[in-house]
């Protein structure tokens, strides 16, 4: 059976606040419409847009009062492996346009729903389409999603990309197991945890160092040696720049020397907010396109078309795999 939940069921309409932080006597944590640029006088403050626990609540308890089934495993579909999600069975799907103060996707290659099913006989949330910098949305709404995973109660997060590949080794259609990231965009000072913290998500300074869990990418590497892909599949570094315009040959030189395998523009605020709020995080690149890497190579731009492409080809291989680790992850939470 699968189920469409439509605008007409959804009596929980929450309203997004203004607020500026610095007006002082409450927490300064209350979603809002759209950045607010303070002036000087102000503080000369950019404040980023920021879900309250209370509207993420209410968010998973919209869905998880129109649907009876109970995901630990959330997942995100990177750009053209939306099919992903099509691999689900006994379905109940959430256009996000329908679900209140959900963005909406404006990217080709993301559907824009959130599909709750089973992979296999696990069941689990997936989004059918991610938010992105470049959209317009700062990175606390792209990520404010994975929050809504953890109050659904899942415990795991696995995320997907579609990735230019660094690593000379790589080939177009070979998969990444990411190891770990280096957040770019952080260090410009843009975080989806900027702004006051609130303690029931985590803590304010949370640790990075084991952001990835080494136990699934060995276990991911197993997974690829028996279905005879292990050739295929690799270990590396991911960075997300903000986009939406791919890199520049010097840039992707910088990004090769300080040691990234693979580029996107996506998952890493993912991962920290998933972090930030202790959810175990399993993440792999589609590796859609080679990072040209010499001025000569005129013929092989990046193109968006090409990424949709190659991550429709490779969606079979992608499925497979990401079925088989979700029943190990399944099994092992079932033993504990
Ligand atoms: O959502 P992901 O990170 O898979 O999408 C990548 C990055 C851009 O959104 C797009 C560029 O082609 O693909
Ligand atoms: N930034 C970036 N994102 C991508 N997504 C897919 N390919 C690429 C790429 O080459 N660069």
């Amino acid at each position: 059976m699968t189920g469409t939940i439509t605008a007409d069921q959804s009596p929980v309409i929450v309203k997004h606040t203004k607020h500026r932080t610095n007006s002082g006597g409450s927490t300064g944590y209350i979603a809002q419409e759209q950045n607010e640029t303070l002036d000087a006088s102000d503080g000369a403050h950019v404040l980023e847009e920021a879900y309250s626990y209370e509207v993420c609540k209410e968010i998973a308890d919209y869905l998880s009062e129109r649907t009876a089934i109970r995901p630990k495993i959330g997942i995100i579909c990177g750009s053209g492996l939306g099919s992903l999600a099509d691999e689900l069975t006994n379905t109940d799907i959430f256009e996000y346009e329908n679900i209140p103060n959900f963005p909406v996707s404006t990217v080709e290659g993301h559907v824009g729903r959130m599909v709750f099913g089973y992979l296999g006989d696990v069941p689990v949330m997936a989004m059918q389409g991610r938010f992105h910098y470049y959209e317009g949305y700062g990175l606390a709404k792209c990520s404010m999603p994975v929050r809504v995973m953890k109050l659904v109660g899942c415990t795991h997060l696995i995320a997907t990309n579609a990735a230019g590949g660094l690593n000379h080794k790589f080939k177009v259609g070979d998969i990444m197991v990411v190891r770990d990231h280096v957040n770019m965009m952080g260090f410009a000072g843009n975080s989806p945890l900027q702004g006051p913290n609130d303690p029931r998500f985590g803590p304010r300074f949370p640790p990075m160092t084991r952001a990835y869990d080494a136990h699934y990418i060995k276990t991911a590497k197993k997974i690829a040696k028996e279905m005879k892909i292990g050739s295929d599949v690799h270990e590396g570094v991911y960075t997300c720049l903000g986009g939406p315009n791919y890199e520049t040959v010097a840039e992707l030189r910088m990004l090769k020397t300080l040691g990234i395998d693979a580029v996107g523009m996506s998952t890493v605020h993912e991962v920290v907010t998933a972090r930030h709020c202790d959810l175990k995080v399993f993440a792999f690149s589609l590796i859609t396109n080679k990072c040209s890497l010499d001025y000569d190579s005129s013929d092989d731009d990046a193109n968006h078309e090409e990424v949709v492409t190659v991550g429709k080809n490779r969606q079979h291989i992608c499925a497979q795999f990401t079925r088989r680790i979700v029943q190990v992850i399944s099994d092992e939470i079932s033993n504990q």
